[in-house]
């Protein structure tokens, strides 16, 4: 990581595939009729994991370099898998499973890697247990979870928390659900699973946050062409935006309305950066480039944007650490139920370098003053890949060489990151 410390950094670069996208696409092609191509999936420790446990219950899944190829004779053909699942560290995994395997009326059992097996699955299983699911959990709350056989029936739910898996995991149940399902959801969270499941051919339709799906519609192949992931993107276009001399863009990248709440706060705090987007008729993508920008303002955050920016808050408080305002974000408790307490590991982390914090049950607020790096720190990393690649930005931001206990996190979302970063060095 040496070599990425004072240097500057200008260049075009297309971030690996929406990680979001890529479960979701094999789920779906697993359960349609048909030969699905999924073009440009992310290859990473979290989506090898979802296509590990697809190949378990059945599905034909081959690599031919960028391109999945899902090959199923329908949902039917699957099957219980022959011993327990694994879901390492992928959240999204385990939530989406449940619903899928108690959709399918399997028998199964899961667990993950330590995070997973201290990260609820309760909120999944209640709604599934009204739908008429036989779920359990470890002390009610945690994997391993045990999914039995058992008819589901439709229900009409209303969503406690804004939660993208919760509401996959009713969606995926609702597939094969006696009725029409209805999910309604207070704050609009990533919708993924809505756009795939129509281009699959399911029954859906979505207005003003409620959604409803219609059960034993059979699904059909449809190819899949993921775009870059915008949670990943975050990253080197926050280190445009604080490295002096440095401008990058990204090209293909998701502009889902429901994932792009953090380029709505580079625009409050006025940083640099320019939103090309381009034609196409799924998911919104487009081209985004970031400079440097010397002066940023505050932002204050809370309410329905936050599901938007979920993932993004780690390196937002980065950029809000070298404001000249005050930055503010609250109503983001479920930060503290991600691959670690988010909220805690950056306010404890970045502590250390004279960065002022307010730590909050549901957020945090970062105050302005000097940041005092300091060469050789030890910082840890949680195991948590957002986590690290914050602590690699402001490594390289600061120009100092951190002490990071363990970056082999980074490779749950986004392989090749110091590889990508490398490829924008100015003299490289
Ligand atoms: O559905 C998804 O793909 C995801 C939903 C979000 O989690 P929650 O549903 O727990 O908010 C997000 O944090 C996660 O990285 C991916
Ligand atoms: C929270 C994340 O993922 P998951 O919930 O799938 O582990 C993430 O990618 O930041």
């Amino acid at each position: 990581m040496k070599q990425l410390l004072n240097r500057t950094f200008e260049g075009t670069l297309r971030v690996p595939g929406d990680k979001s996208i890529t479960h979701r696409s094999l789920m779906l092609a697993a359960l349609a009729e048909g030969r699905t191509e999924i073009h440009l999936p992310l290859k990473s420790e979290d989506t090898y994991r979802t296509m590990e446990i697809m190949r378990a219950i059945g599905a034909d899944i081959t690599e031919s370099g960028d391109i999945w190829i899902v090959e199923s004779r329908g949902h039917a053909h699957l099957h219980s898998p022959a011993g327990p699942l694994y879901t390492g560290n992928s959240g999204t995994t385990s939530r989406l499973i449940i619903g899928l395997l108690a959709g399918l009326g399997l028998e199964a059992e899961f667990s993950g890697d330590d995070s997973i097996n201290r990260r609820p699955m309760d909120r999944v299983q209640r709604p599934l247990l009204d739908m008429g699911a036989d779920i359990r959990l470890k002390d009610e709350k945690y994997p391993p979870v045990h999914i039995y056989p058992k008819p589901l029936k439709a229900i009409d739910y209303d969503m406690p928390i804004a939660s993208a898996q919760v509401k996959s995991a009713v969606l995926l149940a609702g597939l094969f659900a006696e009725g029409t399902t209805v999910v309604r959801e207070s704050s609009p969270s990533r919708d993924h699973s809505e756009i795939m499941m129509k281009q699959f051919g399911a029954e859906l339709s979505s207005k003003d946050g409620v959604i409803s799906l219609t059960g034993g519609k059979k699904l059909t192949s449809a190819d899949v062409t993921v775009p870059g992931d915008i949670s990943s993107a975050a990253f080197p276009l926050a280190l445009a935006i604080l490295k002096p001399g440095t401008s990058i863009t990204i090209e293909n990248v998701s502009l889902n309305p429901t994932r792009s709440g953090i380029l709505e706060v580079l625009e409050m705090m006025d940083a640099n950066i320019e939103i090309e987007t381009l034609p196409g008729d799924g998911e919104a993508i487009g081209n985004i480039t970031a400079s440097y920008t010397p002066e940023l303002r505050g932002f204050d955050i809370s309410g329905e944007i936050i599901p938007r920016l979920i993932d993004e808050i780690p390196i937002l408080a980065l950029l809000a650490a070298y404001s000249n305002e005050s930055c503010t974000v609250s109503d983001a408790g479920e930060l503290r139920f991600k691959e670690t307490d988010r909220i805690r590991a950056v306010v404890d982390e970045l502590s250390k370098f004279g960065i002022r914090f307010e730590e909050k049950e549901d957020g945090f607020t970062v105050l302005p003053g000097e940041i005092e790096p300091a060469a050789g720190t030890a910082v840890k990393g949680y195991h948590d890949h957002r986590i690290i690649m914050m602590l690699i930005i402001f490594s390289i931001v600061s120009d100092t060489p951190l002490n990071i206990d363990d970056t082999s996190a980074i490779d749950i979302s986004y392989p090749g990151f110091i590889n990508d970063l490398e490829s924008l060095r100015k003299d490289a």
